[in-house]
């Protein structure tokens, strides 16, 4: 279980998040919503841990010798990787590279001897959600990871994480503007609104 307990977050005295208290489950799919610029980001990445509240905290079982249980997957992956380093290096700190992963996540295992400059968004971001996995996370927040690809590369990274997520019981904070695809894939559905988060209806999910 991942809580947050009244947290309030300002940055450059604008306040984003004002006492907010969050739950949830292993294994949840949960969807954040709201107007750009109003925190979600922020939020996720006060979740993830990149960024400590002012006030309030996070609690989660973690053991520490192990990478932090909630892992964060940005919407931009060029901002998350080591230019310098191969895609094998960017994979292996993570963990042991799993074939069965490459092959779900559609990365040539030629892939693995080239800097992220050599790969397209789209291919970086899967080695990304990889990268992600192989540090065997209990929750992972989503901000927006799919905006680069085109429908059906976006249908098919989120079946196979969710294949993934489901079959490990990992939890998934769905950051994005996407009201269709957040109806699709979750449970809950938040906004984020008046520096607080408000539960919204689900419309009728759309197969
Ligand atoms: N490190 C930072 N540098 C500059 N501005 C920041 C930073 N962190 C937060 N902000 C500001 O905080 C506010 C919230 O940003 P955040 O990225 O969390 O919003 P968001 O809801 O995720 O937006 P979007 O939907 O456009 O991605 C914005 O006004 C942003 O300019």
């Amino acid at each position: 279980m991942l809580h947050v307990h009244n947290v309030n977050y300002a940055y450059k005295k604008q306040s984003l998040l004002e006492n907010v208290s969050f739950e949830m489950k292993r294994g949840e799919i949960i969807g954040l919503i709201g107007e750009s610029g109003v925190g979600k980001t922020t939020f996720g990445k006060i979740v993830a841990d990149y960024i400590r509240p002012d006030y309030g905290n996070i609690q989660i079982d973690w053991e520490k010798d192990k990478p932090y249980p909630v892992q964060f997957l940005f919407q931009h992956p060029e901002q998350s990787v080591n230019p310098k380093w191969r895609i094998k290096r960017i994979l292996e700190e993570a963990g042991r590279i799993d074939s069965y992963l490459l092959r779900l996540f559609n990365i040539d295992k030629v892939w693995l001897q080239r800097f992220p400059n050599q790969l397209s968004s789209g291919q970086l971001q899967r080695v990304c959600i990889v990268r992600c996995l192989l540090a065997k996370p209990s929750f992972i927040v989503a901000d927006e990871i799919t905006t680069m690809l085109d429908a059906i590369s976006q249908k098919e990274v989120w079946q196979n994480l969710l294949k993934i997520t489901t079959t490990n019981n990992i939890g998934i904070l769905v950051i994005s503007h996407d009201r269709i695809l957040l109806d699709k894939i979750c449970s809950t559905i938040y906004e984020l609104k008046d520096l607080h988060l408000k539960p919204i209806a689900r419309s009728v999910r759309i197969n």
